[in-house]
C-alpha cells in the first residue's frame, strides 16, 4: 500500500509522519511520473490559491483526476478540501473541483482564531476526535452524494463522497491517527 502526499506546498511533513504510523508506504508527490503506483493520495493544508496555481503550472489536475476516476481515495484537509470543491464562494482561484461542495474559505476568521475542539466523528468510533482549524474553509453547500461525517455547531466540516473525503480540520496535527487510518482504509 503505497500513499502519496501531494507536497507542492503546506503541511506536508506532518501528514507524511501520520501515514507513517499508519504502516504504509508514503511517497512525497510533485510530479506526473509520481502518480503511476499510488494507492490514494492527500492534499494538505496551506493555501489554496498557492498549490492550486503550483498544480496547474506542474499540470498535476489531470492525473489527480485520474486517480479518482480509477476509484482511488483522495483526502484534502483545509486547502486540500477547498481544491477538491466544486466552487469556492466569491472566488475564481484553480480549483479541481471533484467533489460536489461549496465552500467558503477563512469561514471561521483569521490565523489568530484558530481554535481546537473534540468532536464525536461517528466513523471513528466512539471517542471524540481532536481537532485543529487554522483559517479552515467550511461547506457552505452539498450536493445528494455527499455523506456529512462532522459538524462543528452545526457547520458541516468533514465529508465523505464515495473514495472522496474532506476535513475543515488538521487531523495531522494531533497524535490520533484515526482519520489517516479511516482513509488508509478506503484504500484498502
Ligand atoms: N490551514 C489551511 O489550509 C488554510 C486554508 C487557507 N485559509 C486557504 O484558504 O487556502
Amino acid at each position: 500500500m503505497k500513499i502519496g502526499v501531494l507536497c507542492l506546498q503546506g503541511a506536508v511533513r506532518e501528514h507524511v509522519a501520520a501515514l507513517e504510523k499508519c504502516g504504509v508506504e508514503v511517497a512525497c508527490v510533485k510530479k506526473k511520473e509520481h502518480f503511476a503506483d499510488l494507492d490514494g493520495l492527500i492534499i494538505p493544508g496551506g493555501e489554496s490559491t498557492t498549490i492550486g496555481k503550483l498544480i496547474d503550472r506542474y499540470d498535476l489536475a489531470s492525473s489527480i483526476q485520474g486517480l479518482i476516476e480509477q476509484g482511488k481515495p483522495v483526502y484534502g484537509t483545509c486547502a486540500g478540501m477547498i481544491l477538491l470543491a466544486r466552487k469556492v464562494e466569491g472566488s475564481d482561484q484553480f480549483l479541481l473541483g471533484q467533489m460536489d461542495i461549496c465552500v467558503e474559505r477563512n469561514a471561521f476568521g483569521r490565523q489568530r482564531e484558530s481554535f481546537e475542539a473534540d468532536l464525536p466523528i461517528a466513523c471513528l468510533g466512539d471517542e471524540p476526535f481532536r481537532t485543529v482549524f487554522i483559517r479552515a474553509p467550511l461547506i457552505t453547500q452539498y450536493g445528494k452524494d455527499v455523506e456529512i461525517l462532522a459538524t462543528c455547531d452545526d457547520r458541516v466540516v468533514a465529508a465523505r463522497q464515495g473514495n472522496i473525503l474532506v476535513s475543515s480540520f488538521h487531523p495531522e496535527l494531533t497524535d490520533d491517527h484515526r482519520m489517516h487510518l479511516y482513509f488508509v482504509k478506503m484504500a484498502k
